[in-house]
Formats: structure tokens, C-alpha cells, sequence
């Protein structure tokens, strides 16, 4: 399409129908017949009612027939966020649930990620798990690598390479007593990591940034936990670690740090939470930690799947959202066995059905209140709310293009439904079938391009 003659950007993509997104006020907004405009930068111009078409292509330099118009089962919807995702625990997905955290690290995780020395191997899975989110939607992903610095830089380049935003973080350990070789020294952790936060700014990728990753307390010293504070602050970083995720663990960090008030006191006191920092789980926080976390603008990834999959705990999102804590969802692969924010959805509603059922004055999340965690939720999570969430003029247009009757897909067309309804029966019954197109930033990145 040409330049208007009244701007200097051009639009890229004009699509019309039916939008729903989140606002900080409402938890779902449907905007029907409306039509929405992305320039060349991959940012929206615009989100205007459908009437307006013919004024809008006046004013952006568009043609009637550059206009794509959605089907009735259609609509668009911001990408999903995965604010918590191992991609280096991919390959053993969907097995290994047999035990708890501890032991579970232990038997299954340690292992496997020393093998990503092995740069072909790391190429291999990262590519994998790159697409299969893609595939499922998750425009943003903030992802755990291992401790090895050339793989976590490629874990970067091919987030890159295939469109999705992306957080990378190679992973600091200096303490691991049980697989010895899967850990670094104190100095080799922090100097690869400056390396690591060096090497992948310095490749200037768009969407993808480092985030600092101490693996949790009980992977790291207390000197290494310093240092990573003192990266972080230094650079402007995000962190991202793990917290009071299953009662042993609590039990063993307090042993270990008696001098601290909490768990939180422990990260809080080695200058590791902040306003861009997240931290998985927080099953078992008490009120004072979650004040802690609201001071300080730290944010919790709710990770169902792996909560319940490896029998950590039921976090009370209501009880996180009363705080006003900021909260997004995660997958935790491997502890939580789906790659899938769809998933992610179902079992945040399971989870906070299941507390309702153990308490009837726990007040049930709503359908639209998870959507709202899925999407904006888990980007202000990230901090990432002033580029991304939902479709405000000036956000990158980080979309998902749903059909909800897609052919061979899940869902049958029993009647004319309003969008509301089909959000609901696409949040709890779609999947990728039904993701007919994902864009990050303007860009189309599902289906693939022939080069992916
Ligand atoms: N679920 C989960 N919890 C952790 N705590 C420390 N490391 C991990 C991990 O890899 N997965
Ligand atoms: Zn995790």
C-alpha cells in the first residue's frame, strides 16, 4: 500500500470485525464491527468502527480491497503471554510427573539440561519449542534456557529467526549436590552472564532481550544471588527466578537462610525484586510477602499445570489479584506437561474451582478474568504493558486471528453465537486448529514461512 499524503507511515494490514481485549477497567471488552489498522512499524493506527472505513482508507491511503474481512466465527484477540516456560525441558514434556520438585529436579531435569553443552541438541529442541508455542498462540514467551551461554545466545537467535518476543535467560547455578556437573562457579556464573546479556544486546534482535535467571535460593549462593542483583540494577534488566513453590522447598530455604524474614526477604534483601522482575509459582506467599511484592512491583507467573502436575500446591489467584499484585500465566514446561496458554487457562479456572469447592467464600475467577491473565495480565507481568496486551492505538499489534469452526477442528457449529460466547467455547475447547494466523509486532508468523 502507498503512503497517505497526510503521514509518514503507511498501514500494513486493515482488519475488520470483531475484537476482544482487556483494559485495566474490563476485564473482556468485545468491540464488534470495528476495524483496525496496523502501520509499517508493526503498531496499531488505528481501532475505529466499521462505518468508518470509507473516511479511514481517505485519511491512511488504503484501498476498500486491502481490507480483510473476518468471517462471523472469526475474530482477533491479543497473543497469549507464557510469563514461565523451560524451553530446555521441551523434549521430556508430558512425562516425568511422578515425583516432587525436589527429587524431580534431581531425577529428571538436572540430566537433561547438562546435555544442552551440545549445541546441535540445543538447536534442535529450541526450534521445536519456538514453533509449537507459536503454533499455540503465545505471541510472548519468557523463557528459562541452562546455565550453557552459547545455547541460551541461540536459544535467542532462533526466537528471533521465527517472529516471537521473546525473554532468554541463561540459567545461574553455583550449588546443585546431587548432578555435580550441572552447575558453574560463582565467578563463572556472573562473568557468563554479563557475557550472555553482552552477546545478545549487542545482536540488536527487535523483540528479544536478555533476562537475568538466578535458578532459585537453592541453586545459588548467597554471594552469586548478589552479584545477579547487582547486574540486573546496573544494566536495567529483567529477572526472572522461582519462589516458595512446594512446601519441602519452603522448609530447606528456611533452614538455610534463618537470618531472613521470608522467602521473599531472601531475594528482596539481594536487590532481586523489582518492577521487572517475576517469579514462578508463589504457592505457599503469606499476605506479608504479597505486600512485599506489591511495594516493590514484582510480579507472580501462576503455573497450574506444573503446580498440580508435580503436586506443589494451589496458588489463590484471587487472593494474589486482592493484593494487586501484577500476575500472568505460565506453562512451567516440563513440571507443567502443555506447551499451551489454552491450557494454562483451563487449569487456572480448575485450580480456582477446586478452591472454591474447599472454600465457598473463595470467590471463582471468571472466564474473562483468566482471558484478561493470558493476555494484558501477563504482559504487564513482563512489564512488557507498553508494548504489548491489547489493542490500544500506538501498542504493536500482537495478534491471534481464531476461527472457531475451522474445518476438522474441535468445535461444531450448533447455531448462530454471539462472540462471547465463542471466546468461551474457543478458551475451553479450541486449539491450534483454531489459530488460523499469530502476528508479533505487525508481522505474520503463523502459518510459517517456507524458510521456517
Ligand atoms: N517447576 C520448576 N521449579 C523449579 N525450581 C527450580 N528449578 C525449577 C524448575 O526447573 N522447574
Ligand atoms: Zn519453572
Amino acid at each position: 500500500m502507498e503512503p497517505s499524503n497526510e503521514t509518514t507511515v503507511s498501514i500494513a494490514h486493515v482488519f475488520k470485525g470483531t475484537f476482544a481485549h482487556s483494559t485495566q477497567d474490563a476485564a473482556l471488552e468485545i468491540l464488534e464491527n470495528r476495524v483496525l489498522g496496523v502501520d509499517n512499524n508493526g503498531k496499531i493506527a488505528f481501532l475505529e468502527s466499521g462505518k468508518d472505513v470509507v473516511s479511514l482508507s481517505e485519511k491512511w491511503g488504503f484501498k476498500a480491497s486491502d481490507v480483510r474481512q473476518l468471517e462471523p466465527h472469526e475474530f482477533i484477540m491479543p497473543g497469549l503471554v507464557d510469563t514461565h516456560i523451560h524451553a530446555s525441558q521441551y523434549s521430556y514434556s508430558g512425562t516425568a510427573l511422578d515425583l516432587p520438585l525436589l527429587q524431580w529436579l534431581n531425577t529428571y531435569t538436572f540430566p537433561v539440561e547438562s546435555q544442552y553443552k551440545d549445541l546441535s541438541f540445543a538447536g534442535n529442541v529450541y526450534n521445536k519449542v519456538v514453533k509449537r508455542t507459536l503454533r499455540n498462540g503465545t505471541t510472548t514467551a519468557c523463557y528459562f534456557a541452562t546455565i550453557h551461554t552459547d545455547a541460551s545466545l541461540l536459544l535467542g537467535e532462533i526466537a528471533d529467526r521465527l517472529g516471537q518476543r521473546a525473554l532468554v535467560g541463561k540459567v545461574c547455578m553455583d550449588c546443585n549436590n546431587s548432578v555435580s556437573h550441572y552447575k558453574e562457579t560463582t565467578e563463572e556464573s556472573s562473568e557468563e552472564t554479563r557475557r550472555f546479556i553482552q552477546e545478545l544486546l549487542n545482536k540488536k534482535y527487535p523483540h528479544v532481550r536478555p533476562i537475568v535467571t538466578p535458578r532459585f535460593v537453592l541453586s545459588c549462593s548467597s554471594a552469586l544471588l548478589r552479584d545477579l542483583g547487582d547486574i540486573a540494577k546496573n544494566n536495567d534488566l529483567h529477572i526472572q527466578s522461582h519462589i516458595s513453590e512446594n512446601k519441602e522447598e519452603c522448609e530447606v530455604v528456611k533452614q538455610l537462610f534463618p537470618e531472613f524474614k521470608s522467602y521473599t526477604d531472601v531475594y528482596l534483601k539481594h536487590n532481586l525484586l523489582t518492577n521487572k522482575t517475576v517469579m514462578a509459582h508463589g504457592c505457599y506467599l503469606s499476605d506479608a510477602e504479597l505486600q512485599v511484592f506489591r511495594e516493590t512491583g514484582a510480579s507472580i507467573a501462576h503455573c497450574p499445570n506444573s503446580n498440580i502436575s508435580i503436586c506443589s500446591g494451589l496458588l489463590n489467584v484471587r487472593n494474589v489479584l486482592n493484593h494487586k499484585v501484577k500476575i500472568g500465566l505460565g506453562t512451567d514446561v516440563a513440571g507443567g506437561y502443555s506447551p499451551s496458554i489454552l491450557d494454562a487457562i483451563r487449569r487456572t479456572m480448575d485450580t480456582s474451582k477446586t478452591l472454591t469447592i474447599q472454600n465457598p467464600r473463595n470467590q471463582t475467577l471468571t472466564f474473562e478474568e483468566v482471558f484478561r491473565l493470558a493476555t494484558l495480565g501477563g504482559s504487564q507481568a513482563l512489564s512488557l504493558d507498553a508494548e504489548t496486551g491489547n489493542f490500544v492505538v500506538g501498542k504493536d499489534f500482537d495478534a491471534l486471528l481464531v476461527n472457531v469452526f475451522a474445518p476438522d477442528g474441535p468445535m461444531d457449529i450448533c447455531g448462530l453465537e454471539p462472540p462471547k460466547v465463542l471466546l468461551e467455547k474457543f478458551l475451553n475447547l479450541g486449539d491450534d486448529r483454531n489459530i488460523k494466523e499469530v502476528y508479533v509486532a505487525g508481522k505474520r508468523v503463523v502459518p510459517f514461512a517456507d524458510s521456517a
